[in-house]
């Protein structure tokens, strides 16, 4: 017998006005929020039309008890022409939109009200159907569990419970059971079964809802994720985005700052790439800087980052790298790049880089490490590519940070 006319959207919530459709200059996204306003709108109807149903089985039940004479027919003919009435009000207020200007387009407390006001009105009017009202209440009670927040599900409860205390008073001592013959004890039973029938509906709709928003989260989670990948590696060769290199460099500065441990990051650029690219195509450009990105990785360990810089330039970040240690590093990579083999993607190509070291210097800033390793960068290129050079740090340990021969890869 609930009146309650349920919510559509627990899922997608949708509180402002819906544009209209097909408006000029309709960007994606006011597109997308158009159709999900729209259906937002059609499920809030379809939920009304639930719950007609709902009490069209209520004004049954009622009807039933009329025919068993615990109560005259105007009972359960007021109880469905006021339900239907409150219904089409509800629809047309969906229908014209108007739903749409209210703070909650949902109308969640205005249907609460509503079910309130009239299930108090014929627990007044017809106390020897007391349990069927209550009961009525409970199912109410349930689409509130879901459909409410904290506090206007305790507003509801404050309300229902002075409206149980006004109307006890007035017709307590007239509440019944109405079972007082065997025709009576039937439709009791009717009834009963009646309310568990729309309790288990509404436990089945209840767990839709929260299978749909389990979907939901795993996809938005799946989402969330991807987004994640995205900002933090690069598309093309796999290697982290600068972004999320630029932030693993921050971390190893403050690890190093605190432990005293050195480390080093080196900026790779290829050489003459623009000359590949016109050369052997884009693609095959494309294809050179995934296959550069392996082959340094093959010589890195795994605590080493790769990183895309931008364009055909790249940062590896080696923690727990003496400066000194640098160089026998260098000439792995250098050679692992040399041997990686590049004839088959195109004859005659060959593919090097140039490089520049540098070690971090105490206190200093992730830039100012940069524009050190780029200069060295500058300079090997300056000496004929195909080479790493070594920017002397004399902020730095001695030991550790002793200057070193440009080391040249093709030698
Ligand atoms: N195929 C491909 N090319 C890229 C990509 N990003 C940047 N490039 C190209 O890389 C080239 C870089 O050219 P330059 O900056 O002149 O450098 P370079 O030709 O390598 O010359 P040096 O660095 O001086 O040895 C440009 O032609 C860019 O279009 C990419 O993702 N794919």
């Amino acid at each position: 017998m609930s009146v309650l006319r349920p919510p559509s959207d627990a899922l997608a919530p949708h509180a402002g006005p819906a544009p209209q459709a097909g408006a000029a200059g309709d960007t994606p996204e006011a597109s997308s929020r158009r159709k999900r306003g729209a259906q937002d709108q059609r499920n809030r109807l379809k939920m009304i039309g639930v719950s007609t149903v709902n009490y069209f089985a209520g004004s049954f039940g009622l009807a039933l008890y009329a025919w068993a004479g615990s109560v005259g027919w105007h009972i359960p003919a007021w109880f469905f022409a006021v339900n239907t009435l409150g219904g089409l009000v509800f629809a047309l207020l969906v229908v014209s939109g108007l739903n749409l200007r209210l703070r909650d387009p949902n109308m969640f407390m205005w249907q609460m009200l509503f079910a309130g006001v009239v299930l108090f009105g014929f627990l007044t009017a017809a106390p020897q159907l007391g349990f069927a009202f209550l009961s009525a209440m409970l199912v109410t009670g349930l689409f509130g569990l879901v459909q409410f927040t904290v506090v206007q599900f305790r507003v509801a409860l404050a309300v229902a419970a002075a409206g149980a205390a006004i109307v006890f008073y007035w017709v307590g001592d007239q509440l019944r059971l109405p079972a007082s013959n065997p025709t009576e004890v039937a439709v009791l039973w009717v009834y009963f079964v009646l309310v568990l029938a729309r309790f288990t509906v509404l436990a089945s709709h209840l767990n839709t809802l929260r299978r749909k928003l389990r979907e939901k989260n795993e996809l938005l989670q799946q989402s969330l994720q991807r987004i994640q990948e995205l900002a933090d590696r690069d598309e093309l060769t796999g290697a982290l985005s600068r972004r999320r290199l630029m932030q693993l460099i921050e971390a190893e500065i403050s690890r190093s700052d605190r432990s005293g441990e050195p480390f080093c990051v080196v900026l790779l650029d290829l050489d003459h790439f623009k000359q590949i690219n016109d050369t052997h195509g884009h693609l095959t450009g494309d294809e050179v800087l995934r296959r550069f990105c392996a082959a340094v990785k093959g010589t890195l360990r795994l605590t080493d980052q790769l990183g895309r810089y931008g364009g055909e330039e790249f940062v590896v970040l080696l923690p727990a790298l003496p400066a000194a240690h640098a160089p026998g590093l260098m000439a792995r990579l250098m050679q692992g790049i040399a041997e990686r083999g590049w004839n088959d993607l195109a004859p005659g190509l060959d593919v090097t880089a140039s490089g520049g070291i540098a070690a971090y210097r105490r206190g200093e800033s992730v830039q100012s490490l940069l524009n050190r390793a780029d200069e060295a960068l500058y300079r090997a290129k300056r000496l004929g590519r195909n080479r790493v050079e070594y920017t002397f740090d004399a902020g730095a340990d001695t030991a550790a940070h002793a200057p070193l021969a440009p080391l040249s890869a093709a030698g």
